[in-house]
């Protein structure tokens, strides 16, 4: 039997990301021992009846201790009391990461109580449903996608690595960024599409009463596209919006310029311009599927070529 890569891994927060890690790392035999935390008592029992784990318990320092892996896998606003919390408990030497889908904020919450001798590095696997809970993950889920760091100037190389080959065990390739170049690219291709389908599901919503329910009865596949993102957890995603606002300001700004620019044109009657729009973004779906990406969703982060 060939060693399994770390000892004990702890799982802090055992929703869709932390039950897909659980359910991979069993399946890789990633660890000797998968110590499971999350807040709530019900979620806890939850994954002991899936058997995610070796130990199960509430209180997060408890899993943490002798941990040589720790993956914070909780909404991007609750890290920082995570950090504090564990921060006691951590093994000198041991990595902690983090799966949140904004880096800036998460670094900022979390550096400042990151001990002496503990390899903290962050990370986001661009993989995920809009599905929630422990019930919804699964072993597959990081297959082919991408697993994005954001090392901070002092990372240990050797600790960078071992975390890389974690995630490649786990099925994901690996790219490194500057965590403020992450928080803007992720504002354009993941959040401001979550942001514009919470949006125009609401407007619809809104208009039900205008409609007679016509909205549900007549739901287009392009209306229910957005109803899946729409669906995505409210706290994880009032969480992003509040710890990216600055990037997702920006691109909705942006966005904004541009909806105007499109209204004008079909007020004007400039076909020319709506044509030629329409041409564009049909390009850049084209290349999307040449570069092997699958367009059918749940696809996010599915990278070129698998
Ligand atoms: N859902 C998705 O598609 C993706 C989510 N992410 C990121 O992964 C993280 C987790 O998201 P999901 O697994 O989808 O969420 P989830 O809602 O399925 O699970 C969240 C887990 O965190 C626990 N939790 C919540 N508040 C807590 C607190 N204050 N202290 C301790 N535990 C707490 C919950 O009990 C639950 O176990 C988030 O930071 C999110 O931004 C990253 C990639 C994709
Ligand atoms: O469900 C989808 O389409 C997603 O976009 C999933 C997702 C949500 C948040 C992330 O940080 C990464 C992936």
């Amino acid at each position: 039997m060939p060693e399994p890569m770390f000892e004990k891994i702890a799982l802090i927060g055992i929703g869709l990301i932390g039950s897909s890690l659980a359910r991979v790392i069993a399946r890789e035999k990633l660890a000797g021992h998968v110590a499971i935390s999350t807040r709530s008592a019900d979620t806890l029992a939850r994954a002991e009846e899936l058997g995610l784990g070796d130990s199960y318990t509430t209180d997060a320092k408890e899993a943490v201790r002798d941990a040589d892996l720790v993956i914070v896998s909780v909404p991007v606003g609750a890290s920082g009391a995570v950090a504090e919390e564990i921060a006691p408990a951590l093994k000198k030497g041991a990595i902690l990461t983090d799966v949140g889908s904004t880096k800036a904020s998460v670094i900022a919450q979390m550096e400042p109580h990151v001990p002496e001798g503990v390899h903290f590095i962050p990370g986001h696997p661009l993989a995920g449903t809009e599905k929630s809970g422990p019930d919804a993950g699964f072993a597959e889920l990081f297959k082919n996608r991408w697993c994005i760091f954001t090392p901070l100037p002092d990372t240990d190389p050797a600790a960078l690595e071992k975390l890389s080959e974690f995630w490649r065990r786990c099925g994901a390739n690996i790219d490194t960024m500057d965590p403020a170049h992450h928080d803007m690219t992720l504002a354009i291709v993941s959040h401001l599409p979550h942001i514009i389908a919470y949006n125009i599901v609401g407007t619809a919503d809104d208009l039900q009463t205008v409609t007679k329910s016509e909205v549900i009865k007549y739901s287009a596949s392009g209306f229910r596209d957005f109803t899946r993102l729409a669906a995505s957890d409210p706290t994880m995603w009032r969480d992003v919006c509040l710890h990216n606002k600055d990037a997702i300001l920006e691109m909705l700004a942006r966005f904004s310029e541009d909806l105007a620019s499109l209204q004008r044109a079909i007020r004007w009657g400039d076909g020319e311009k709506l044509f030629d729009l329409f041409t564009r973004t049909r390009a850049v779906r084209r290349s999307i599927i040449e570069a092997g990406q699958d367009t059918d969703a749940p696809d996010f982060g599915r990278q070129a070529g698998k």
